[in-house]
């Protein structure tokens, strides 16, 4: 497997940096998965100074030439050899099973540079296969909506964040979440709220770690979603970012649970924009905005010290 500071400038590695609702992305196109995508690769493409700078990266793949190449040791649940496969890192070199936004914007890429030539197909994932709908699209902009599969709401738990507590639903989407709906948060005390000092969670509860949403209740809404709410996200591997989807889709689902709902259409703002997460009876959808932001190639020895 090549190392990126193996690479001539003739070999150099392509990039696309994209984002979805402000959750950005490095996106790696390695169709047969030659590139070593080491912890340090990830952190230094992911280092705002350093690098090109994201929340994560997402490595473009098929599914079968990872199982090849060892990366992943099995085809997940409905992922065939020849889907593209999300190959998804978080901004410390962690692996999450899921990332929403990240579907977005690697089905935008995936139609946009001609890898699928459909509005409709499939993206595998370490969580599955999650099925894609793009609404619209062209090189620059797309709308997309993205079939999350099962939201399995788990119990209470709670969260330290600065000197407040908050209790919340855990959530799994895959990924693992604790959504808090707050009483009485306003979006203005939302926006105030300090998580410059991380978000606590108990570790006998989730020895891998957690994702936390801290939203507010939902309000009843006369337009084309039942109800709005505003949401801030500390993601595990990265830190706060301006937006999560698979948190978008766990913090509806548990502000719809704690009303006593099963189901419902919730628009989220969110402070990298907003989406609309439409609970059903058996799985979420989440469709909202991607951006293709640049492309490029990276200099041999950028990542030196
Ligand atoms: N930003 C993502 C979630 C990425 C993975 C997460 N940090 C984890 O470790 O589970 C999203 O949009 O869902």
């Amino acid at each position: 497997m090549r190392k990126i500071t193996d690479m001539t400038a003739a070999t150099a590695l392509s990039f696309v940096k994209g984002h979805g609702t402000e959750n950005d992305f490095v996106v790696i196109p390695d169709p047969n998965v030659q590139v070593d995508l080491t912890v340090d690769l990830v952190r230094a493409l992911c280092d705002r100074q350093r690098g090109i700078g994201a929340d994560g990266v997402l490595r473009v793949a098929t599914a079968g030439a990872l199982v090849d190449a060892g990366v992943l040791d099995a085809l997940p649940e409905g992922v065939a050899p020849t889907d593209w496969f999300m190959d998804y890192r978080n901004g410390d070199g962690s692996i999450a099973e899921m990332c929403g936004n990240g579907v977005r914007v690697f089905a935008h890429y995936c139609r946009a540079a001609g890898l699928v030539d459909t509005d409709t197909f499939s993206v595998g994932s370490r969580a599955g296969s999650r099925s894609v709908a793009i609404h619209s699209f062209d090189q620059v902009t797309a709308d997309v909506s993205v079939a999350m599969g099962r939201v399995r709401l788990d119990g209470p738990s709670a969260v330290g964040i600065a000197r407040g507590r908050y209790i919340g639903e855990r959530v799994d989407v895959g990924n693992p979440h604790l959504a808090c709906v707050v009483d009485g948060l306003t979006p203005e005390a939302l926006a105030a709220l300090d998580l410059t000092t991380g978000a606590h969670l108990d570790a006998d509860v989730f020895p891998n770690g957690a994702n936390v949403e801290i939203l507010t209740p939902l309000r009843p809404a006369d337009s084309d979603v039942d109800f709005t709410a505003h949401m801030r996200v500390f993601e595990r591997g990265v830190g706060e970012t301006r937006s999560c989807g698979t948190g978008l889709v766990a913090a509806a689902s548990a502000a719809l649970h704690g009303i006593g709902r099963d189901n419902g259409v919730v628009g989220i703002t969110i402070p990298g924009g907003s989406v609309v997460v439409t609970v059903g009876d058996d799985a979420a959808v989440l469709r909202g905005p991607s951006r293709l932001v640049a492309h490029g190639a990276l200099n041999a020895g950028w990542d030196l010290r």
